[in-house]
């Protein structure tokens, strides 16, 4: 993975860097690398997540789901929500369906839930059920809701599913009892950091997937961290993001140039906003999609505030489908030429016209979408993550306002006695009608 950060300094755009706060910057980095390695090696809570590539035992993935992979099936359906379904969704979707199609039911939308549960051959579905704790209302729910549906068609749902759960709670005595294949979640690595792990391999493995090169490519990611953000590209980013977040740019747009790396912008969201969204701190994330968004969002990116961010995310090479030769008048000049010639077009324009306007950008890149650049690409973002968050002085890996909302909608469904519940009951109203 490289990381250009010539767009931000303060030469392009404003909010910039200089090269002096850089080098200033880079003392800091410094230290914070030394407290990052430390975490590492004792295996501490969050920092665990950046041993992962190291940690983790593809084989035992593939010999868990080895009953379910050889079913042959057409689909791979995870359910889970937050951290326990982007970094399945993400490694999937950036590698292709291999052999089966990813979905994911993540959200308790009845609409999408019961399409979804029409349309999906489910004799022919594995399915993943995903949850740290065990107890997540939405994850538990839609789980009940699909082993009813695979009932109502006959099929033994028993034969098909595999969870990934910890060591107790309702979904892991729910295992037991099915005998299911059940992987242990990782100690110590909160859901956004763990999509190099059992949570997010688990989809990629039955669809045949190289999920030993996910891990090579997370490990060179691991090799590649260094004392100085100069001579790391995960920490270049973190220390520039740091640094354009300071100086006003409160906002991080994530622009992934492929559409199947749509999952890894809003993997990049909550990894991001989770993580760093502190102590009145901390980048907005938002979601867009090159080249798709440049004729919708681009006007205000580049003639807006000046309070963004722009991250752009691609791969140097790419598939290529060409553009038949036309002697339509004015439609000339795309004969010849390939839709991937036209993206990368669109995206040096883009990324151009951004500078031109002096708001600040960055470009991260991997040579292509396989299962090394893709374990290097999540790898990097989250240390660069781990990175940011040290020099903010942020609590990286806790989510404390999450967890208010997920007590107070317990206690609203008789889940127990919350008081963060009261709240709702308190709220102000000014109806308009
Ligand atoms: O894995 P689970 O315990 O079901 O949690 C799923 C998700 O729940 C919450 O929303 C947390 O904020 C997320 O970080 C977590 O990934």
């Amino acid at each position: 993975m490289d990381v250009d950060i010539g767009n931000a300094l303060s030469s392009v755009a404003t909010p910039g860097v200089s090269r002096e706060s850089l080098d200033r910057l880079d003392e800091r980095v410094a230290d914070a690398h030394d407290r990052i390695e430390r975490g590492i090696e004792d295996r501490e809570f969050g920092y665990a997540a950046l041993a992962l590539p190291a940690d983790t035992d593809a084989a035992a993935i593939e010999s868990a789901v080895e009953p379910v992979a050889d079913l042959d099936v057409d689909a791979v359906l995870t359910v889970g929500i937050g951290g326990s379904a982007l970094g399945a969704a993400t490694v999937s979707g950036a590698l292709g369906p291999g052999s089966a199609g990813t979905f994911v039911l993540d959200n308790v939308d009845p609409r999408r839930a019961a399409r979804l549960l029409d349309d999906l051959p489910l004799a022919d579905t594995a399915l993943h059920v995903v949850s740290r704790s065990g107890t997540t209302a939405e994850t538990l729910a839609n789980f009940l809701v699909v082993r009813d549906a695979y009932e109502d068609e006959d099929v033994d749902w028993t034969e098909r599913t595999v969870v990934t759960t910890g060591p107790d709670g309702p979904l892991r005595t729910l295992a037991e009892e099915e005998d299911l294949p059940a992987l242990d979640v990782p100690d110590g690595v909160p859901g956004r950091f763990s999509a190099l792990s059992t949570v997010g391999l688990v989809p990629a493995a039955i669809q045949g997937h190289d999920v030993e090169g996910l891990l090579a490519g997370g490990r060179a990611g691991r090799e590649s961290l260094a004392g100085s953000l100069f001579d790391c590209p995960a920490y270049a980013y973190g220390a520039v993001s740091y640094a354009l977040e300071q100086r006003g740019a409160t906002q991080q747009v994530c622009i992934p140039y492929s559409e199947d790396l749509e999952y890894f912008a809003e993997w990049f969201a909550q990894l991001w906003a989770e993580s760093l969204g502190k102590d009145g701190l901390g980048q907005t994330p938002i979601r867009a999609l090159g080249a798709t968004d440049q004729h919708s969002q681009l006007q205000l990116y580049r003639a807006g505030r000046h309070d963004k961010q722009v991250t752009f995310v691609r791969t140097r090479e790419g598939p290529t489908v060409p553009i038949p030769e036309t002697d339509v008048d004015g439609l000339s000049y795309l004969g010849g030429s390939s839709l991937g010639d036209l993206l990368d077009a669109e995206f040096e324009a883009t990324e151009a016209s951004l500078a031109a306007a002096g708001l600040p950008n960055v470009r991260v890149e991997v040579d292509r979408l396989d299962a090394e650049s893709v374990g290097e690409l999540l790898y990097g973002f989250e240390a660069a993550c781990v990175l940011t968050g040290e020099l903010m002085g942020v609590e990286t890996f806790t989510q404390p306002a999450v967890e208010w909302g997920k007590r107070a909608a317990r206690g609203l469904l008789g889940g127990g006695t919350f008081e963060e519940a009261d709240a709702v009951a308190e709220k102000e109203r000014l109806l308009v009608e």
